[in-house]
């Protein structure tokens, strides 16, 4: 579909409004043309007097005789048209920058949501910077178009229609002349803004390419300094940048063409009128008047067209913007929000894995995984480092969807549950979980409304994070800075777990929850996480065993595969691989 019928199309709902801004912009260019033929009918009035054009009885029937009113009667008319132009001028921009600030509003967030609910593969394949272009840059490169550039398309249009009307009233042999451009004008407008819609969209891409460069960049700004590799940096951003300018260049040495093009087309135009007219006007086939109107009016209608160029420059440059930005509301959402509706409180997180495959691309991450959660178990998940621990997890939450089998919630396949009402059942505490740029306290009410002081002081307490949050000045009022980054890394797991805690969901999913907290810390955290999964199902990853001894169960994953399931203690009597691995961490001597 073509970026300009998305945007009206997404746009429908200020159908209405759109209309009444094309009328005030069509009611301007009415009064806007009208000085013109005054200035024909006051050459008139002086060259021909009493037997003016005026005096022929034209307004409303009535003749004015008199030249002194004539000349009152037009000075009053052209401050009328003024007064008129200038009011349809304020109530056009009022509307058409309304609309473009309304425009653009409803498409950020829109896309912003749209965004919001896309699947986590989305994100794998697509850049932060690049993404944040889309929803930054490209809606302002519309809401540009938006004020401005629709206004002069229609301006440009009714301006043709009007002066080619007032030019066949007064001498259609001349109007022809006149006009004879036009066609050309607009074959040359549309020849060029053919040729730089390809160029704006390369332009657009390069733009996406620099914003993600200089946000992964910006990210990483303390490796960068570690490794000593600014200039590194500073190159690729040249080259990134390097190649938005050369795109752009690309585009503008077309753009710069169109108006020196266009101009030629008008001066043809021009000179044919200046001349066929005054040559006719010399032998009496046209009054002074009428051709004083004819070239003021030809300046006139041809030299908005000038403008062409840059509106045509203008409106490819909002197409690439649409394009994009309307194109990623199109992307499909992939995993369903809809479903059967299930209430936390009523849900007790039995689970059970059939037979689930699931890979990532070719290679298989989790392999015909088979096993049951009873409710209120604590079961562990360990293995080496990429045996896809936090793939299951994250399968049960429903980032992704496995390609084979199926995952039951109390006895429903998660795939046919609403899908928030899902993620309302779990406490998830991921390996680097999100902080958000507020307080201690608004970071550990994440996601909970109406959450009490003494609710969140005692997550806070089982989350072993109360001693080091009364230590800050501000205590829970402290600011926790951009993804959290003025907390060490043990006092971020420490909040994510306190958040997890507070929600007090029916299933609690620690992922390497405590692995950066010291041992002490990591002792009494494990003393409350004793307190907090009673009652709860609870999924734990870890590598260090110590910490999942004493679960109910303990699963140990090697490339994707179940090998060993037990009891700590059954496990070590088998002396299979967890026995090895136990023996390992802890340092005994087989
Ligand atoms: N988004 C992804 N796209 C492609 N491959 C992925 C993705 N996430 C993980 N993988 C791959 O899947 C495998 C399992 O990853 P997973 O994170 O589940 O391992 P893990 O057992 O939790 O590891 P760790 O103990 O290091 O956290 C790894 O080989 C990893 O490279």
């Amino acid at each position: 579909m073509h970026p300009l019928k998305m945007l009206l199309a997404y746009a429908s709902a200020y159908r209405a409004q759109i209309r009444l801004a094309t009328l005030y912009t069509v009611l301007n260019k009415f009064f806007d043309i009208l000085p013109e033929v005054l200035i024909g009918a006051a050459v008139d009035v002086v060259v021909r007097g009493d037997q003016s054009f005026l005096a022929r009885k034209v307004l409303l029937g009535f003749g004015i005789s008199d030249t002194w009113q004539q000349l009152l009667v037009l000075g009053s008319l052209n401050v009328l048209v003024w007064c008129g132009e200038s009011f349809f001028e304020y109530l056009l921009e009022l509307k058409w920058r309304g609309l473009a600030q309304d425009i653009q509003h409803d498409l950020r967030l829109d896309s912003y949501q749209h965004v919001q609910k896309l699947s986590l593969s989305f994100f794998e394949n697509q850049r932060t910077g690049a993404l944040m272009s889309v929803l930054n840059d490209d809606i302002n490169q519309m809401e540009r178009f938006l004020n401005g550039g629709a206004t002069q398309i229609i301006q440009v249009l009714c301006s043709s229609v009007m002066i080619s009307a007032v030019f066949f009233a007064l001498q259609p042999g001349i109007a022809l002349i006149a006009l004879l451009p036009i066609p050309l004008i607009l074959f040359g407008a549309f020849w060029f803004q053919k040729r730089l819609a390809p160029r704006y969209a390369e332009v657009r891409e390069a733009a996406g390419d620099v914003s993600a460069r200089l946000n992964n960049n910006l990210l990483g700004l303390a490796t960068i300094k570690a490794f000593a590799t600014e200039a590194l940096e500073a190159e690729h951003i040249r080259e990134a940048s390097d190649r938005y300018r050369s795109a752009n260049a690309r585009a503008i040495r077309f753009s710069s063409a169109i108006t020196p093009v266009i101009r030629m087309a008008i001066l043809a135009g021009f000179t044919a009128t200046l001349v066929y007219g005054g040559w006719l006007t010399l032998h009496g086939g046209l009054e002074v008047g009428a051709y004083s109107v004819l070239v003021f009016l030809t300046q006139r209608l041809l030299w908005p067209m000038t403008r062409l160029a840059e509106v045509a420059d203008m409106y490819q440059r909002s197409m690439a913007s649409t394009q994009r930005a309307l194109g990623l509301l199109e992307t499909p959402i992939g995993i369903a929000y809809e479903g059967q509706h299930l209430r936390p409180e009523q849900a007790r997180a039995a689970l059970q894995f059939e037979g689930v495959n699931f890979a990532y691309a070719e290679t298989p991450t989790l392999q015909d995984l088979t096993l049951s959660i009873a409710p209120g178990q604590t079961v562990a998940f360990v293995g080496s480092t990429g045996s896809g621990k936090s793939t299951l997890v994250k399968l049960l939450l429903r980032f992704y969807e496995p390609q084979q089998g199926r995952i039951l919630f109390d006895g429903i396949a998660i795939a046919e549950l609403n899908l928030q009402d899902l993620r309302r059942c779990i406490g998830y505490v991921a390996q680097d979980s999100f902080l958000t740029d507020g307080t201690i306290a608004e970071n550990i009410a994440y996601g909970v409304d109406g959450a009490s002081e003494a609710q969140i002081l005692e997550a806070a307490r089982l989350s072993e994070s109360l001693e080091f949050i009364e230590r800050l000045p501000l205590g829970f009022a402290t600011r926790v800075g951009e993804r959290g980054q003025k907390l060490s890394g043990g006092q971020r797991q420490r909040l994510a777990l306190a958040r997890a805690i507070l929600k007090n969901p029916p299933l609690l999913i620690l992922d390497e929850a405590t692995s950066a907290v010291d041992n002490e810390t990591e002792a009494a955290i494990q003393r409350s996480l004793a307190v907090v999964s009673q009652g709860r199902t609870t999924l734990i990853i870890a590598h260090r065993l110590s910490t999942v001894r004493q679960a109910d169960c303990i699963h140990l994953l090697e490339r994707g595969r179940i090998i060993e399931s037990g009891r700590h203690e059954d496990l070590l009597a088998r002396g299979g691989a967890y026995a090895a691995l136990w023996r390992l961490q802890t340092g005994e001597q087989a």
